[in-house]
């Protein structure tokens, strides 16, 4: 190594340093009588250069204080400074460059997440030097140099620097794909179908209106995962709520060889499955999770029994039906009276009771009748060694959460997002935290949440930041199903409840004319203007589609009378369905049947379910705020045209308040 030598004056100055000699540990410092060294530990910063009056002098910020280096001469004193800086940078390098390296491979699985973005920001806070301070020597190896600015460069990083990435990564997936998205449907998909594929943060959330596409964006979504190479199709699991969704959406993916082998399944064969593969065998599912009417049949047994058994009992439900269901002992109907409370053994059984003071007398009166049911349903189970679907959730979740199930999946898309339920939302999670990496692609529509009777919770959509954490919500904004008669109708209508999230939906089909109409009818003439329309949208268009729509089953026609339409029309594709099941489907023409005030109209007046909104999540503060949702999705079923019969002397308040309420687009049907 070579010896920097200090002017020959310095010692007659009383200068310490006489020479100085960089070595690959550190600065061997020569003294009068004796030599100290100095290790690149010790150095905090390169070595800082100034100039006397005639010669130079190098400070060396060191951990125990500065050291100077003076009586240098120019000639000196700068090859000294270069070669004590690349000394002190190449000792560095040997951390620095894997530490960038990491770094780099981070930055180049993709999107920057928030995860990783903490996990980088974590390894930086870790590392001793702020790189911002030094510009590497171009002595350096290119490698090395590279490795000093990216680790600065990431130091000065903030949040604005981070979406900056993530806009760029869409920017460049967008141009590199933009082949794969025009040709994956029957049209290209929408600048807002595309960006909801590519973006990629550890949570994501489409929302989107009726119609605007959100399964072909999943079904956009698996494909460019794959034709990136972010994922191989075993990463891949896609979540429906039901069956015949999740079919669906399984035949659409079997129709491009890449995605064929993509796995969906519903939350209930997922929680089979963990429970299956944990245990080695499948678990037992009750009879009775799966057959309603067998439910129905045991809990009204029960029923009868507990009142035989117990006098007490006995005596309270019977004085309860009579005053509150208007049923006369010595006969109830127990079998309406179980068909009424399975749902509240059920929402029982998942949330628990409520708290004393939410219970009024008669609530509290309601909740002991019940309760015995649900402890005769537990007893049951638990002597036959069964569970239900909820237990099944429940379990999974919990084997997850053990680390017994292996999670192997990179990318859970999970459709209709908008009727998941708290435990579900749970065991989503467990499979996230299980897998780190694994992010959560989550569709759905706030506006088209129905299932909370059920247990959905639709504040998971709505605030799903707070539930999940680091997320990003992308919109799809364009409805390709209705036409913009129908749009401004529906969203007025779904959002005079401030609780839904405010979306503008634009329409690809444009009408002039209102494309709602109210038809009053008279109870009993309700089949008969059904009648008179099928032949006046047959007359305009022999083979659109026709949905009868009616808030329950009871509402619709009986299949004698649909048989007897379909031979009448036989173009005519129609179909009769309840809202509730319409969901998710599409067609030319709805005609929406038994809009009527009362007990079971639309919405019902039914005073039976207090119990039940008190033991479901989070009550909602808006008056028939499910209901209003449901009416939503009825009236976006339809590509054309909507007929509301509406009951002439109890209309449904839904249709006065489209009536009177200054809806722009409704027209009262006068064919
Ligand atoms: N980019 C597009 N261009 C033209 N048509 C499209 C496009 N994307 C989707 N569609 C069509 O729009 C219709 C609605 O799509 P889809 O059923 O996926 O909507 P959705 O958002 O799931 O609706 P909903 O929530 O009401 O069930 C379908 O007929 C589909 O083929």
């Amino acid at each position: 190594m070579p010896l920097f030598r200090a002017h020959w004056l310095a010692p007659w100055f009383n200068h310490p340093f006489l020479a100085t000699e960089p070595t690959a540990d550190g600065l061997v410092l020569h003294l009068k009588r004796e030599r100290h060294a100095l290790g690149w530990t010790e150095l905090n910063a390169p070595p800082m250069l100034a100039q006397g009056r005639r010669l130079y002098r190098l400070r060396l910020p060191c951990t125990q204080g500065n050291i100077e280096l003076g009586w240098l001469p120019k000639v000196v004193a700068e090859p000294l400074c270069e070669a004590i800086t690349l000394g002190w940078f190449r000792h560095h390098a040997g951390r620095v460059v894997p530490l960038a390296e990491s770094c780099l491979a981070l930055l180049e699985q993709g999107y920057l997440r928030v995860s990783r973005w903490q996990q980088l920001k974590q390894w930086l806070r870790q590392e001793p030097v702020d790189w911002r301070q030094y510009a590497p020597p171009i002595a350096l190896t290119d490698r090395e140099r590279a490795a000093f600015e990216l680790v600065a460069t990431l130091m000065a990083a903030d949040e604005g620097w981070r979406e900056q990435c993530c806009q760029d990564y869409c920017k460049q997936a967008l141009a590199e794909y933009g082949a794969l998205f025009d040709g994956l449907e029957a049209h290209p998909l929408t600048e807002a179908q595309r960006l909801a594929c590519v973006v990629d943060e550890d949570h994501n959330l489409v929302l989107a209106g009726a119609g605007c596409g959100k399964t072909s964006v999943m079904a956009a979504r698996t494909a460019f995962l794959l034709a990136s190479q972010q994922a191989r199709a075993g990463d891949l699991l896609l979540l429906a709520f039901g069956n015949e969704a999740a079919t669906e959406m399984s035949e659409r993916l079997a129709r491009r060889p890449e995605t064929a082998s993509v796995k969906t399944s519903t939350f209930h064969a997922l929680g089979l499955m963990i429970l299956s593969r944990v245990a080695g065998k499948s678990p037992r599912l009750s009879p009775l999770a799966q057959q309603e009417s067998s439910r129905i049949d045991t809990f009204a047994g029960w029923l009868e029994q507990d009142c035989q058994q117990d006098e007490h009992y006995g005596v309270q439900l019977h004085d309860w039906l009579r005053r509150h269901r208007f049923q006369v002992v010595p006969q109830p109907d127990y079998r309406r009276l179980a068909r009424e409370w399975a749902p509240l053994v059920a929402a029982l059984k998942l949330y628990g009771e409520p708290e004393p003071e939410e219970l009024t007398p008669a609530l509290s009166e309601q909740l002991t009748l019940v309760r015995p049911l649900l402890h005769r349903y537990q007893q049951h189970l638990a002597k036959l060694g069964e569970i239900d679907f909820d237990d099944m959730i429940e379990q999974a979740t919990e084997q997850v959460r053990r680390g017994r199930f292996e999670v192997l999946w990179r990318h859970i898309l999970v459709d209709e997002f908008q009727d998941i339920s708290a435990p579900r939302a749970a065991l989503l999670q467990a499979l996230r935290d299980a897998a780190p990496g694994l992010s959560l692609f989550c569709v759905g529509d706030d506006w088209q949440a129905i299932y909370r009777f059920s247990g959905a919770d639709v504040s998971l959509t709505t605030r799903f930041v707070e539930h999940f954490g680091a997320s990003r919500i992308t919109r799809l904004d364009k409805t390709f199903r209705f036409n913009n008669q129908i749009e401004k109708v529906a969203s007025r209508f779904v959002t005079r409840n401030p609780a839904q999230l405010p979306k503008t939906l634009g329409t690809h089909h444009r009408s002039d004319s209102p494309s709602v109409h109210v038809l009053p009818v008279d109870n009993d003439s309700q089949m008969d203007t059904v009648s008179r329309l099928l032949g006046q949208i047959a007359a305009n268009r022999a083979d659109a589609s026709v949905y009868l729509l009616a808030r329950f089953r009871f509402g619709l026609p009986d299949d004698a009378q649909l048989a007897g339409w379909r031979r009448r029309f036989p173009e005519l594709k129609l179909e009769a369905q309840t809202l509730h099941g319409a969901k998710g489907k599409e067609a030319d023409c709805v005609i929406m049947l038994g809009l009527n005030r009362g007990k079971f109209g639309f919405p019902p007046e039914q005073n039976g379910s207090a119990l039940l909104e008190l033991l479901l999540p989070e009550a909602e503060a808006f008056p028939h705020a499910e209901e209003r949702r449901l009416f939503y999705v009825g009236l976006t079923r339809a590509r054309q045209q909507v007929f509301l019969l509406a009951d002439r002397q109890i209309p449904s308040p839904f249709i006065k308040e489209l009536l009177e309420g200054g809806y722009p687009g409704v027209s009262r049907w006068q064919g």
